[in-house]
């Protein structure tokens, strides 16, 4: 029999309820343990929608109330387990205590964000005493579900991670201490009744260093030679093919999971290289967009697999966990039903998984309703006339090498800005985003509902401009921002102002530990029908002594995190959406806005901004990923100021700026803003010294990591205040 298994399921529940909880427990509304059980019923209810739509192998410890990892620095200061946990994730500063948050970056090419686990020289590990994985599985088993825990492999846990800040340690010479951990942990999950675990590995994606890719077969060595002792392993990649890392597969492993919706030529040259007993985990449904499976492709795939491996040596799964999914399409009362039929979010693609395994167990007949509508459905989406729209084709068409580049070049620009924007030394500046306080998101909310008219919610959204503005004059920063009020998030705005895109009400995605989004959805070519952002910046500038940046989010960022087409390649999404964005830009320029900001924090490879005068300032934004390893396209970008990320890794990635002589301005961020922690004056000002190491003062902007809109205004004041106040230090001390 051909069994089916999910990896994952998203956490956050239908409703978002592990959302309002944890918020809820954060501002004090909610106790610990009340907390602790409504995660606990979201558990058990994700269990069983796996269970009744017929999946065979559930994951269990795939739940977190934040993200993995404990990393023993936060186990000192006197915090309960809970708040220590949190405290890692968002820093804390009470009672006496002050800790600050760890890095998080973007787990690989997806929008979720995860806590970079951080090592000491001389790192220990100890197992805690009621590891998450045993409680959790026995969770399950009490519930009569039986579960197959996930753990995060040990090669791809040290290679994640990093040094801590000021040591030297290569993560992956750790891997001899960090073993005997996990041979407990396994030993353990075996006494409590696992049979199987699935251990996700990753990296194996990914272009591994010398040092890393020999350390899978020691680990894994070690892992068999315990035998029944532990529990059989399910050795799990995803987001990539392994083709180049085939060689350090291990063969004394259960089972391989690969992802073959990434790419499904991989599937021979993997059963090639499988040990002669080894199970394949064929990952044919899609954990990371929301189209329907093509469930006869799907088979036939999974049949080329069973030919070779037998029945007993294939398991149907989805292509990774399906954190990256929405939680059910059941909740979408308002999209449009032709659409709406294309889709499949995480609940009904546990359900494909288990009609596919279905249909290869015991033949198609055995599912043949569910085969016709789901060919029904794919025909539909192919054959719309929804998907094309000749006039966008038409003008990518016309595309040509001179449109991807500006008129002059930097120092030409620069004096041009200068002349007009007469900025200080060090000038301070914003990312975009002010807080996005409750009495926004409720006027926000009444306007959706129709409890108010346009006019009043635009009149509203005027007076928190006007308050924004107010509060930079007080605070002295130097480039002023609106503070995006009239934005529910920096893509779905976007997404739901451009032609091509679907939109969710209920869809929404953890992106980092209580943060959702709901992406919208690509599903045919895109065109802007009108200017989307020009009424605010407009009024902005109107009210405003100083220079006022418009605020764009970059196609790439637009692409990447909205749920993209499958049908077209996504450069041709992307280089529409790069159209569309160019005409705002462009517009934005003509009402009299001379920065202009455009975010591309997804961006990994780059993408023109261009047709703007010269005495406009293109600023570019970064944040969440490891700038040095893509440096080259951003400096592709030209960007007259570029504000990247920085206040969380090491001032010494900032070489890379020197080792290539860049010669345009740079804001890496002063102070992280994913802390309701206040950074103090002092701190900041020692942060901009280090960052003097690096960067000529002429060159630098001060300014944070990123945009603000998930902190309270109080905290924003303070830490500004204190930023502004450390560059006007430097500003005074140059001046000498
Ligand atoms: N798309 C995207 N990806 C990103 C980022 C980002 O900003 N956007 N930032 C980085 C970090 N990730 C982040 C992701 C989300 C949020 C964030 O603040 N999300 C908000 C939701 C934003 C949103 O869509 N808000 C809507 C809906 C708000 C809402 O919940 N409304 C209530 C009702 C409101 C009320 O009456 O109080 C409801 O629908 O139930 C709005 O403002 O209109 C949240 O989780 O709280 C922040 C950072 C990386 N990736
Ligand atoms: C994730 S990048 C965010 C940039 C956006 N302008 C903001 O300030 O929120
Ligand atoms: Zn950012």
């Amino acid at each position: 029999m051909v069994q089916s298994a999910v990896l994952g399921f998203p956490r956050m529940g239908a409703n978002r309820e592990l959302k309002k909880a944890t918020e809820a427990y954060w501002g004090g509304k909610l106790s610990q343990a009340e907390l602790l059980s409504e995660a606990k019923r979201l558990r058990l209810a994700h269990w069983k929608i796996q269970r009744d739509a017929g999946v065979d192998i559930i994951p269990s410890n795939d739940f977190a109330l934040y993200d993995q990892a404990v990393p023993d620095r936060y186990t000192k200061d006197g915090l309960d387990a809970v708040d220590q946990y949190f405290a890692m994730g968002r820093g804390h500063q009470k009672g006496g205590v002050d800790v600050p948050s760890l890095e998080m970056v973007k787990w690989f090419d997806s929008n979720y964000h995860y806590v970079k686990p951080t090592f000491q020289n001389n790192q220990t590990f100890k197992l805690v005493d009621s590891p998450k994985a045993v409680v959790e599985f026995v969770e399950a088993k009490d519930a009569g579900i039986h579960t197959r825990p996930v753990l995060v492999g040990p090669v791809s846990f040290l290679h994640l991670g990093k040094a801590d800040r000021d040591q030297s340690v290569d993560p992956i010479d750790l891997l001899d201490k960090l073993l005997p951990v996990y041979e407990q942990l396994l030993a353990k999950l075996k006494v409590a009744g696992a049979d199987t675990v699935q251990i996700d590995e990753p990296v194996l994606v990914f272009d591994l260093p010398t040092n890393v890719k020999p350390a899978f077969k020691p680990a894994y060595d070690r892992f068999a030679s315990l035998g029944d002792k532990i529990p059989k392993i399910v050795f799990t990649t995803y987001f990539g093919d392994v083709i180049h890392n085939l060689h350090v597969i291990p063969k004394n492993v259960y089972g391989i999971h690969v992802d073959l919706v990434r790419n499904p030529e991989q599937l021979p040259v993997v059963m090639g290289a499988l040990g002669p007993k080894t199970i394949l985990s064929a990952g044919v449904v899609d954990g990371r967009n929301i189209w329907k499976t093509n469930i006869k492709s799907a088979i036939e795939i999974v049949e080329s697999a069973i030919q070779r491996l037998g029945k007993d040596r294939v398991i149907v799964a989805t292509s990774s966990s399906l954190l990256h999914t929405p939680h059910t399409l059941a909740s979408e009362k308002k999209l449009d039903p032709e659409i709406a039929d294309w889709f499949s979010f995480a609940s009904e693609k546990s359900h494909e998984i288990a009609v596919i395994a279905k249909a290869v167990t015991e033949g198609p007949a055995a599912v043949r309703q569910q085969l016709e509508a789901n060919a029904k459905s794919m025909q539909s989406r192919a054959t719309s006339t929804r998907t094309n729209d000749p006039h966008v084709k038409e003008r990518q068409s016309k595309v040509t090498e001179k449109d991807h580049h500006r008129n002059s070049e930097f120092t030409v620009r620069i004096s041009a800005q200068q002349n007009k924007l007469k900025l200080p030394l060090l000038p301070t500046t914003t990312i975009g985003s002010f807080p996005q306080t409750k009495e926004i998101r409720a006027e926000r909310n009444r306007l959706t509902k129709g409890e108010i008219k346009a006019e009043a919610y635009d009149k509203f959204i005027e007076k928190e401009i006007e308050n924004n503005v107010k509060i930079q004059e007080e605070l002295g920063l130097d480039v002023f921002v609106h503070g995006e009020p009239e934005r529910n998030d920096m893509v779905q705005y976007f997404g739901e102002r451009l032609k091509g895109y679907a939109f969710t009400t209920h869809a929404w995605v953890q992106s980092y530990g209580s943060r959702c989004v709901r992406p919208p959805i690509i599903v045919g070519d895109i065109s802007r029908p009108a200017p989307m952002t020009v009424k605010e910046s407009k009024y902005a500038v109107s009210i405003s002594k100083k220079p006022m940046k418009g605020m764009l989010t970059g196609p790439v960022t637009c692409l990447r995190w909205s749920f993209p087409r499958d049908d077209i390649h996504q450069s041709v999404q992307a280089q529409q959406l790069a159209l569309a964005l160019r005409d705002e830009v462009v517009d934005l320029e003509k009402a009299g806005i001379d920065v202009i900001q455009v975010d591309e924090p997804a961006l990994r490879e780059g993408f023109p901004t261009s047709g703007v005068e010269d005495s406009t300032q293109i600023h570019s934004h970064f944040c969440y990923s490891e700038f040095q390893d893509f440096f080259h396209a951003i400096a592709a970008l030209d960007a007259d100021v570029l504000s990247i990320e920085n206040s969380k890794s090491d001032a010494k990635l900032l070489r890379v700026f020197v080792d290539s002589a860049y010669p345009r301005h740079i804001g890496p961020g002063v102070y992280d803003i994913h802390s309701p922690r206040v950074p103090s004056e002092e701190e900041i000002k020692n942060r901009i010294e280090e960052m003097l190491r690096y960067l000529k003062p002429e060159q630098l902007w001060i300014d944070p990591d990123c945009g603000l809109k998930t902190r309270q205004w109080k905290e924003t004041k303070e830490a500004l205040q204190n930023m502004v106040n450390a560059a006007k230090f430097f500003r005074d001390k140059y001046a000498k």
